[in-house]
């Protein structure tokens, strides 16, 4: 079980000083959709230089022009970009033959999704890695609870799971056995980030 820093509404040199302090712990950075918006690809090509040996993920959140979005995202050095699930057929199954065709990844989100139905037909489609989650627009009413899990229930594909995870909510999350858990809020605003990643490691190991 991998640990992602997910790095969402900070400023650039924000993301390099809490990726620094967190490194130790974390398997995956995930450059955000708001901090991709704002720095563009030259911050996963510079987040690349400065970690060459993590998995990067740019969280593109990908809806149309999958082949072109994609291929930037893979171009600046990231190892996983992601799609959503809402995306039409034709868009997932084009960043999913550009990711095949660099050796890297697609993690389609199922941000929104309610239906078990809709994930088989994306596992049909080849798609072998999803992103459960719950947005930061609705944790405001809601946490992570099984009915994320549920979309996949009996299927042959891997998870990331994320929506407000905290050292708090983190032993109930591993009890699904997600193969990455995605923090944001939890490691970028806490008050010692590097202690607090420390945490989140040690626990993830001493579960799994
Ligand atoms: O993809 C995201 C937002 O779209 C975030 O990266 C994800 O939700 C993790 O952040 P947090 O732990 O703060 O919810």
């Amino acid at each position: 079980m991998k640990l992602q820093l997910a790095l969402d509404r900070l400023s650039w040199d924000r993301c390099f000083q809490l990726t620094e302090d967190v490194q130790e712990s974390i398997d995956i950075i995930e450059i955000g959709t708001g901090v991709i918006k704002e720095y563009g690809m030259a911050i996963v090509r510079e987040m690349r230089k400065r970690y060459p040996h993590h998995i990067i993920l740019a969280d593109m959140k990908i809806c149309d022009a999958g082949k072109h979005e994609a291929a930037q995202a893979f171009e600046a050095g990231a190892d996983i970009a992601t799609v959503m699930a809402f995306a039409p057929q034709a868009t997932i199954i084009e960043t999913l033959e550009t990711a095949r065709s660099l050796q890297k990844e697609m993690m389609v989100d199922l941000l929104g999704v309610t239906e078990p139905q809709l994930v088989q037909e994306l596992v049909q489609l080849g798609v072998t890695f999803v992103g459960l989650h719950l947005g930061k627009d609705q944790q405001k009413q809601q946490q992570i609870g099984s009915e994320l899990f549920d979309l996949v229930e009996g299927l042959s594909v891997r998870t990331a799971v994320a929506g407000g995870v905290t050292l708090k909510s983190l032993p109930d999350i591993i009890a699904y056995q997600p193969n990455v858990i995605i923090v944001g809020s939890g490691l970028t605003k806490a008050e010692d980030p590097h202690t607090m990643a420390k945490q989140f490691k040690e626990e993830i190991t001493r579960n799994v």
